[in-house]
């Protein structure tokens, strides 16, 4: 069966603060793009290139020490592409208690090796959860596409 989600769960390090003390916004997201990554590979069994993200709204900071969690999961499936929900929580390890920083929608093509996309497994949501975050994964798709001839529909 294949594997639809995954955690990863590390501490928030010195190298990864800004110099405000707080973990930089380009390292949450590189560990959005990390964990979305490792979620696709293992659905799709090929390799995947990030096509695109819908918007990361940063709720509160991580802070060095932290304990944080990182999870992928598929939401939606289309012929080429998967649509992973990603949730960064924090907190302090000894009490475990953590909170969410973000969430996003993150999107990946499975590639050949020469770069083409190819097509991938078809996740079917069966819980109302699922259910749920496959329609917004879908609305988040359509939205990231609109949004790339919004400029030039600006003028
Ligand atoms: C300090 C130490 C640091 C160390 C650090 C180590 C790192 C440790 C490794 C980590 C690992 C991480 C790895 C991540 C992976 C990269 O970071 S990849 C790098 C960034 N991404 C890229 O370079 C991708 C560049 N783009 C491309 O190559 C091509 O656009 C693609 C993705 C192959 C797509 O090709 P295409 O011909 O445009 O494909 P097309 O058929 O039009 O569309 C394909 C699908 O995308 C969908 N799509 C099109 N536009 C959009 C859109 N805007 N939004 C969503 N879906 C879309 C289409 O609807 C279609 O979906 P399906 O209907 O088939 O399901």
């Amino acid at each position: 069966m294949k594997q639809s989600s995954m955690v990863f769960r590390f501490l928030a390090e010195p190298t990864d603060v800004n110099f405000g003390g707080k973990v930089h916004g380009g390292v949450v997201m590189k560990w959005i793009d990390q964990a979305g990554y490792a979620c696709a590979a293992g659905w799709s069994g090929h390799y995947c290139v990030t096509i695109s993200t819908g918007t990361i709204r940063f709720h509160r900071p991580i802070l060095v020490g932290q304990i944080v969690e990182v999870s992928a999961k598929i939401a939606h499936t289309g012929k080429t592409s998967m649509q992973i929900f990603i949730s960064v929580k924090c907190g302090d390890p000894k009490t475990q208690s953590m909170n969410e920083t973000n969430h996003c929608i993150i999107n990946f093509v499975a590639t050949d090796q020469a770069g083409y996309p190819v097509e991938v497994p078809s996740f079917v949501a069966k819980t109302d959860e699922e259910k749920r975050l496959e329609a917004y994964a879908i609305k988040m798709k359509e939205i990231s596409i609109q949004a790339e001839s919004l400029l030039q529909e600006l003028g």
